[in-house]
């Protein structure tokens, strides 16, 4: 039988939320040139003696907050996701998961794959929209090892799905246990990015000479802001938000040159107006984890209400949602 190996790619998470594990995390992950884009010994140096020693038992204990008895929901949901696709697919398929950072990691997943000489492999980051920090780097990894292989097997790699109607009906239905009507305004708040990293994507040109807000092109098809306004567009419509009830917001800055609006500050000002529920969609997350849970369901519900707001309402991100399951499974059947 013709066999395929369907690799699944999340982003990964630290194997416990203990303070040296949290370190060997951050340090494998921002030590990766295409997360911290900037010359080897100033990444070094900035990485290894600044940011990850001050950075690492701040996280550590927010890690803490997050873990459950199933250990980091980013895990326990991706190991989910794997066991439902495998489920959905026949039996040509054998679907694999792998995270980019920490465990199961790609270099050890895709050795088990290498011994069972597949005549195609799927690679499938969890990641909507492209971004060269997320889906680049995990592409990137995959190629890094498959590249010493003696026998190289027909690849396809998936950039990104972030219009697909599943994926879109996905978030919305997930949505749909909201009534937007209850709510004052609606964010959706995806990860930030530098600002420099957008502008990459454009040779010898910068996004702000894009409409990307608006519209996507054949020019900006892969800039992060624009698939990021794109899958707003496209959940606003199918769940009947008008545009002046939802801004588009981008969480996580580690400096001020960060896409922007910064949702932190766009929280802060919806409490200054006087709204009292907002509710928060954050589709560049497949499944919930420290940027959701915590980052938006904690942090921005503490910061909401210091301004005079009331609730903050996370929507569930897709975990192992049917429909979810149902996009990965046409992702790996379309041609
Ligand atoms: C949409 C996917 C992601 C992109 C793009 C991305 C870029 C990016 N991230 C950092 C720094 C950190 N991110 C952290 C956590 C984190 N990031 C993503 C996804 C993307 N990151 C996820 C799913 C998570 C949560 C992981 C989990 O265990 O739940 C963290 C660690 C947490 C913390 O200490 O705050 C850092 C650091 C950079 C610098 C970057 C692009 C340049
Ligand atoms: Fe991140
Ligand atoms: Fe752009």
């Amino acid at each position: 039988m013709n066999k395929t190996g369907v690799l699944l790619i999340n982003l990964g998470t630290p194997d416990s939320p203990s303070v040296s594990d949290v370190r060997s995390y951050l340090s494998q992950f921002l030590n990766d040139p295409r997360v911290i884009d900037i010359p080897w010994l100033l990444r070094k140096m900035l990485v290894n003696l600044i940011i990850v020693p001050f950075r690492a038992p701040k996280s550590a204990k927010i890690y803490q907050k997050l873990w459950t008895d199933k250990g980091s929901p980013l895990l326990y949901y991706s190991e989910q996701v794997k066991v439902l696709l495998q489920q959905e697919l026949t039996k040509e398929f054998d679907v694999y998961l792998a995270m980019r950072y920490k465990n199961p990691s790609i270099p050890n997943v895709l050795e088990a794959m290498r011994k069972k000489n597949y005549e195609r492999i799927i690679v499938l980051p969890m990641f909507p929209q492209y971004a060269s920090a997320s889906t680049g780097s995990a592409l990137d990894e995959v190629m890094r090892v498959i590249r010493k292989w003696w026998v190289i097997p027909e690849i396809k790699m998936i950039s990104q799905y972030y219009d697909h109607p599943t994926f879109i009906e996905a978030f919305a239905e997930r949505g749909r246990k909201y009534s937007i009507d209850d709510y004052d305004h609606v964010l959706f708040s995806y990860h930030g990015l530098p600002e420099r990293q957008v502008d990459k994507v454009y040779d010898n040109d910068l996004c702000a000479n894009h409409d990307c807000e608006h519209e996507v092109t054949d020019d900006n098809k892969y800039c992060y802001k624009a698939t990021c306004y794109a899958t707003t567009r496209l959940l606003a419509e199918k769940l009947h938000i008008p545009t002046e009830k939802y801004t588009v917001c981008f969480q996580s800055r580690l400096d001020q040159k960060w896409l922007k609006p910064f949702s932190d500050e766009v929280v802060r000002e919806c409490g200054r107006k006087g709204m009292k529920k907002i509710l928060v969609f954050s589709p560049a997350f497949t499944a919930d984890c420290l940027e959701t849970i915590i980052e938006i369901g904690d942090e921005y519900q503490e910061i909401f209400k210091e301004h005079g707001g009331e609730k903050v309402q996370l929507v569930e991100s897709l975990n192992d949602h049917p429909l979810w399951i149902k996009c990965l499974k046409e992702l790996v059947l379309a041609k």
